[in-house]
């Protein structure tokens, strides 16, 4: 049986995951964690579990035993949740978006020393995946691209987790070419993008949109366009989250990317 200790439990991204945990054999919530329903019950903040709810991860992680922590708070909380789980022995599961790449390198050494396995993904649904690794496939052979962001008008942080997740991914295969270099533009270097892992991210903040993502490759008289849309339901998220909450004792460290799991 694993026991696992949900941050984020009051949040748009938790019902069908504790849901999932719920009806799940081999997995129980013994723990959430919550500001607003902090002291609560789970099963009455939440519906689901069998622990109570704690208004910090170090309090959650104090009162019983957990084996995974799945984080879905915020990008101004969640490194500190991670580090407070891999010092606890504690495996994590990071949905929270916001966290970088030399982030994710300090957490790999953090969780390499203490034997704990940290797995995130930038975007836990299947198709979110896909693109990701169909993207690395494309970047193989074209060398120019860039990706459109797309989130609701409230999203506080910046690119979205899927797409700088993306990026990143697309540098590990190579880093993309520019026609004419940054320092040499003419005008608002800005209306470029973001320079993230040397892709240029735009990133459009407007009512209606869910993270979505696109990206974008161009070559001589041609493009090819990859585009993820998801619907408004946080239902997409459950299934990857389940898989790598069973997955990411495996292995010390961190490892990054649902298509990992899905494809390799
Ligand atoms: N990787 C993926 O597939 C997905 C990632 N996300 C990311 O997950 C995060 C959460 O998203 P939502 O559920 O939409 O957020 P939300 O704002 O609806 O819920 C956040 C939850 O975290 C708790 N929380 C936030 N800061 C906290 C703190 N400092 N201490 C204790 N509890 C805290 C809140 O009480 C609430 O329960 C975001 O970073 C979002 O970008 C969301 C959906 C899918
Ligand atoms: O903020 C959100 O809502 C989401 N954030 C994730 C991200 O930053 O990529 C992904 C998810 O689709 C929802």
């Amino acid at each position: 049986m694993t026991n696992v200790c949900f941050a984020g439990v009051t949040g748009w991204t938790a019902p069908p995951i504790l849901a999932g945990i719920d009806a799940a054999d081999d997995l129980t919530l013994t723990a959430g964690v919550s500001r607003s329903a902090a002291g609560r019950s789970l099963v009455d903040a939440t519906g689901y579990g069998e622990g109570q709810v704690y208004a910090s991860v170090a309090d959650a992680l104090r009162a019983g035993p957990v084996d995974v922590l799945v984080d879905y708070t915020s990008a101004s909380a969640v490194k500190d949740n991670v580090v407070t789980a891999i010092d606890a022995g504690v495996h994590v599961v990071v949905g929270s978006s916001g966290l970088t790449a030399d982030d994710y390198a300090d957490l790999d050494e953090r969780a390499r020393s203490r034997a704990v396995g940290v797995f995130a993904a930038g975007n836990f649904s299947m198709l979110a995946a896909i693109l990701r690794r169909a993207a690395a496939i494309a970047a193989e052979k074209v060398g120019s691209w860039e990706i459109f962001d797309y989130a609701s008008e409230t999203k506080p942080d910046v690119p979205s987790g899927t797409a700088r997740e993306l990026a990143e991914t697309l540098a590990d295969v190579r880093r993309p070419g520019l026609g004419v270099p940054i320092e040499d533009l003419q005008g608002p270097v800005e209306a470029r993008g973001a320079d993230i892992a040397g892709t240029r991210v735009h990133s459009v903040r407007l009512p209606s949109y869910v993270v979505g993502a696109e990206v974008v490759f161009g070559a001589p008289g041609e493009r090819l366009t990859m585009k993820y849309d998801p619907g408004t339901s946080p239902d997409l998220y459950a299934e990857g989250t389940l898989l790598a909450i069973r997955r990411v004792s495996e292995a010390a460290g961190v490892r990054r990317g649902l298509d990992t799991l899905l494809f390799d």
